[in-house]
């Protein structure tokens, strides 16, 4: 059978052929086109609210890196916005690609992306506030990375799995990462990362609070989406940030040398593993700004 992955013969076309939701009605990531999305003046500020001590540990997954956090109690969750309760914070990851332009999941109004060399893009935006003033912003356009920081429903459901099953079971926050200056907080991930190069290695990772992985503002758009990777689960509210924050290339380089492939077998790099805007299907995207 096929065991999916981001290669030509076993990528994101082929998906589908395991997990039919993949052309389902509410699949991630999306494009967002900022100008189509419709103002909710119900929504809230988002409020993360971690305690450095839930991180566990760092592992290599074949298809991710992530830090996995302690979810057997409320003690590191996101509260308001668009989410009705409490979520607890389950782990965080990154999606990349094979070069410096290319890599974000999500995209805001196409993303286009600069030239080969990734330099400092125009991506200014006028922006109308909540109290109808408007304002000039930087936007994420030219992202070549994604942080995404992942919650499950613990008022209502009993565990992560059980979660994942539900239509508002989990909230995942993505955060875009845009190359410029090296991020002294990625670092505390990104020098760990020779210690898991092979699929299946994991390591000891404590006293992290994903926070500082945040940008000054949270402003958002919020829609009602999937896992990006299988099962392709429809039962994620996204929380898609507008400020980046930095990378460089060093340290996204540093992902891309991490293995799909265990130790011991023939290696292969996981140079990418992001999956491409699905069809938007109708739904509606909420920017959410303060
Ligand atoms: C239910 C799926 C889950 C594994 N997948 C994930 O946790 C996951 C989380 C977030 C995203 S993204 N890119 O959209 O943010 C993609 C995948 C999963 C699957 C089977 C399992 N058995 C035991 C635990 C367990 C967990
Ligand atoms: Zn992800």
């Amino acid at each position: 059978t096929l065991h999916w992955g981001y290669d030509e013969h076993n990528g994101p076309s082929h998906w589908k052929e395991v997990f039919p939701v993949a052309n389902g009605d509410r699949q991630s990531p999306i494009d967002i086109k900022t100008t189509e999305a419709k103002y909710d003046p119900s929504l809230r500020p988002i409020s993360p609210n971690y305690d450095p001590t839930s991180a566990k540990v760092i592992l290599n997954n074949g298809h991710s890196t992530s830090v996995e956090f302690d979810d057997a109690e409320n003690k590191s969750v996101l509260i308001g916005g668009p989410l009705a309760g409490t979520y607890r914070l389950r782990q965080i990851h990154f999606h990349w690609g094979s070069s410096d332009d290319a890599g974000s999941e999500h995209a805001v109004d196409g993303m286009k992306y600069a030239a080969e060399e990734p330099g400092e893009m125009e991506c200014k935006e006028l922006i109308v506030t909540s109290h109808g003033e408007t304002k000039v912003s930087s936007t994420s356009c030219g992202a070549q990375e994604v942080l995404h920081v992942v919650h499950w429903n613990a008022d209502r459901y009993s565990s992560f799995v059980e979660a994942a099953r539900q239509p508002d079971g989990l909230a995942v926050m993505a955060v875009f990462l845009k190359i410029g200056e090296c991020n002294p907080q990625l670092k505390k991930i990104t020098d760990r990362l020779d210690a898991i190069r092979a699929k299946g290695k994991r390591a000891l990772f404590t006293n992290f609070d994903p926070s500082c992985l945040l940008p000054r503002s949270l402003d958002y758009w919020t829609y009602f989406g999937s896992l990006t990777v299988p099962p392709l689960l429809e039962s994620v509210v996204w929380i898609v940030l507008r400020e980046p924050i930095s990378v460089c290339s060093e340290q996204l380089a540093k992902f891309r040398s991490l293995l799909c492939t265990g130790e011991g077998e023939a290696a292969c790099y996981l140079l990418r593993n992001y999956r491409p805007p699905q069809p938007l299907k109708g739904r509606e995207i909420n920017p959410v700004v303060w």
